[in-house]
């Protein structure tokens, strides 16, 4: 049984002049611990698919199963949002942030904090509890949102392109930063990025798609070596290269 599986997915907005159907179609497996992107045109369909995917959008049509059971009667916060934009508040401080998560769904205690300030630690933000998040950078907010993302201790992982707002150093150190985190906890991480070289960089496959309406055109498996690599170093890969021509040929037929 796959971890996550996206049955038959279909997705009409209805407004009161217009029907527009944004998803059509879409079946999908996820594998534990596997990192998928979804990469394509704007408007056709990512962040509809990951509304879906997260429960908080029903859709018209099929299902999302996650180890066997819909998403909407899972116990446990089996799913972690990571945005463009951090969302920390900015009157509390950086430990309240990272600490909210667990307070609302009654989990904070001893050891859920120990493990959320060792996060922090590793993340590189250790002293930083008592600041507030205008005193930190672009990139060290996003940490920090990564931070609170994982306290909870979620299963899955959705990334609605995090990366997207920061200057492209601190985008590169940040997906190892993130790559290894998710690695080493063994998530689950679904990433929608307009970056084909992100998504070569960091995903072990990556799901295209095409609009109007959305529908995955192709799955592409990223090669053995690149994921064996840091996304960093995977850029610098002769086969990353020639992938990235494949999936740049791909994405301009479908603009066509
Ligand atoms: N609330 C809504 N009501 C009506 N139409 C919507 C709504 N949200 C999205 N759409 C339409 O559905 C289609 C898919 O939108 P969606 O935001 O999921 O695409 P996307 O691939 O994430 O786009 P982008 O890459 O630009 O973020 C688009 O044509 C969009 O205009």
């Amino acid at each position: 049984m796959s971890f996550l599986r996206i049955q038959n997915i279909s997705h009409t907005y209805f407004t009161k002049k217009s029907a527009k159907t944004a998803l059509s179609s879409i079946s999908l497996d996820i594998e534990e611990g596997s990192f998928i992107s979804f990469l394509g045109p704007s408007g056709c369909g990512k962040t509809t698919l990951l509304s879906i995917i997260s429960g908080l959008l029903n859709p018209s049509s099929g299902q999302v199963l996650v180890e066997g059971r819909p998403i909407q009667e899972a116990e446990e916060p089996l799913i972690g949002y990571m945005l463009q934009q951090d969302y920390l508040f900015p009157w509390k401080t950086i430990e309240e942030n990272i600490l909210l998560g667990l307070r609302i769904l009654n989990k904070s205690n001893e050891i859920s904090r120990k493990k959320t300030f060792r996060l922090l630690k590793e993340i590189g933000l250790e002293g930083t509890e008592n600041q507030y998040p205008k005193q930190l950078s672009g990139g060290m907010k996003q940490r920090v949102a990564l931070v609170r993302t994982l306290a909870a201790d979620p299963k899955l992982l959705l990334l609605d392109e995090p990366f997207s707002a920061l200057d492209f150093q601190t985008k590169l150190r940040l997906e190892d930063l993130v790559s290894a985190t998710l690695k080493s906890f063994g998530k689950t991480a679904i990433l929608v990025t307009h970056d084909i070289g992100e998504a070569i960089a960091m995903s072990d496959t990556i799901c295209l798609f095409s609009s109007n309406p959305g529908q995955i055109y192709k799955q592409i498996s990223v090669p053995e070596q690149l994921r064996n690599l840091t996304p960093f170093e995977a850029r610098a890969h002769p086969e990353y290269a020639s992938l990235f021509q494949t999936v740049w040929k791909e994405l301009e037929n479908l603009e066509k």
